[in-house]
C-alpha cells in the first residue's frame, strides 16, 4: 500500500496549547520509517498550513469558529489531493476537530466511507448541546445529515456539507458522553460501543458487531478516527481530556489489527496527543503506544509478519 502521512499541527479546537506539536514528536518517533521499515511505501506530504484569524470571537457557544472551519477547509483540500495519488493518508494530529476536514476530505474521494470512531468521548455534542464550546467535542455534528438542522452555520464553515449519515458510525471506548450526544446517539440510531459493552461483550465481539454495524456487506471504506485517550491514560497520559479506565493495549492492537485485516482502510487520524501535558515520561510513554497502534493498521500483526515477496531461502 501507498500511506500518504499528513501533519495538522492544530490546537484551536480546544483550549490548551499543545497538540500543535503532535505531528513534530509522532514524526520524532519515528512513525515514518517505523511504516516503511513494514514495507509500506510512505510519502511524508508534511504539515497542512494552520490558519489564525485574528479576533476569532465565539459564535453561538463555538469558540475559533472560524480559525477551526478555515483551517478544516485546507485539511480537507490537503486530504483530497494526498488520497488521490497514494492509497490510505495517514493524519498526525492535532486535537480532533481534525476530523472535519479529515472526514470532509476522504468523503470527496470515497463517498461510500464508513466511520470508526475509537474515543473516550462521542465528539458529537452540536455548538448548543456543548458545555465547554471546544470544537473538539463536537467534529461528527457538521458532518452528519441528520443533524444538519440542529446545526447552526458558523462563520469559516460555509464551504462545508454534510457528507456521511448516523447509520455510518460506529464508536468504541465511550465512558465520557455528554447528555445532549447520548440523546443524539439514540435519537439516531448510532451504533455505540462503550467501554462497558467491551467489557460485557469483549473487544473481539465489540469490533465484528461494530464493523458488520456500519458495513454489513464488507465492501465499503473505513475512515478511522483514533483519540488517543481511547486507551486507558496509563497508556496515554499526554493528552487533554484523559478517562481512566480505557482501552488496554492489547484491546487497542486487537482493533488496529482486525481493522487492517478487511484490507479497506482508507484513513487513520491520529488525534489528541498533547506533549506538553505530563512529564517526559508520560510524553514518551504516548508517543510510543501511539507509533505501536499506528504500525498495527498497517501489518505490523503480533503474530509476525514479512515484506511481500518474501520467502525462506
Ligand atoms: N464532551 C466534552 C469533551 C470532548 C473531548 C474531545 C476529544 O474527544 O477529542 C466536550 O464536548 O467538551
Ligand atoms: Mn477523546
Ligand atoms: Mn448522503
Ligand atoms: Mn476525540
Amino acid at each position: 500500500e501507498r500511506i500518504g502521512v499528513l501533519g495538522i499541527p492544530f490546537s484551536k479546537g480546544q483550549s490548551r496549547v499543545g497538540t500543535e506539536y503532535g505531528p513534530e514528536v509522532l514524526r520524532n518517533g519515528g512513525i515514518v520509517r517505523k511504516l516503511q521499515n513494514l514495507g509500506c511505501h510512505v510519502k511524508d506530504h508534511g504539515d497542512v498550513e494552520v490558519i489564525h484569524v485574528e479576533n476569532d470571537d465565539p459564535e453561538e457557544n463555538a469558540k475559533n469558529p472560524r480559525t477551526v472551519g478555515q483551517t478544516s477547509k485546507l485539511i480537507a483540500d490537503k486530504v483530497e489531493q494526498v488520497l488521490r495519488s497514494d492509497d490510505i493518508c495517514v493524519t498526525l494530529g492535532g486535537d480532533h476537530s481534525m476530523a472535519i476536514g479529515c472526514i470532509a476530505g476522504n468523503a470527496r474521494v470515497e463517498p461510500d466511507l464508513v466511520v470508526l470512531w475509537i474515543d473516550a468521548h462521542a465528539d458529537i455534542n452540536t455548538p448548543m448541546t456543548s458545555d465547554s464550546g471546544n470544537i473538539h467535542g463536537m467534529p461528527l455534528s457538521f458532518l452528519v445529515h441528520e443533524l444538519e438542522s440542529y446545526v447552526p452555520k458558523l462563520p469559516g464553515f460555509e464551504w462545508l456539507s454534510p457528507c456521511i449519515h448516523a447509520k455510518d458510525i460506529a464508536y468504541i471506548g465511550l465512558r465520557d458522553v455528554d447528555a445532549g450526544e447520548r440523546k443524539i446517539i439514540e435519537k439516531f440510531g448510532i451504533t455505540a460501543f462503550s467501554m462497558q459493552e467491551v467489557d460485557k461483550y469483549g473487544i473481539n465481539e465489540v469490533v465484528e458487531r461494530a464493523l458488520r454495524a456500519v458495513d454489513p456487506e464488507g465492501k465499503r471504506p473505513i475512515h478511522l478516527s483514533f483519540d488517543v485517550d481511547a486507551m486507558d491514560p496509563t497508556l496515554t497520559p499526554s493528552t487533554g481530556t484523559p478517562v481512566i479506565g480505557g482501552l488496554s493495549l492489547r484491546e487497542t492492537y486487537y482493533i488496529a489489527e482486525e481493522v487492517a485485516r478487511t484490507g479497506r482502510l482508507s484513513m487513520v487520524d491520529v488525534a489528541e496527543v498533547n506533549p506538553l501535558l505530563g512529564d517526559d515520561k508520560d510524553k514518551k510513554l504516548t508517543v510510543d503506544m501511539t507509533i505501536s497502534v499506528i504500525q498495527r493498521f498497517f501489518g505490523n500483526r503480533r503474530g509476525g509478519c514479512y515484506p511481500p515477496g518474501y520467502d525462506i531461502p
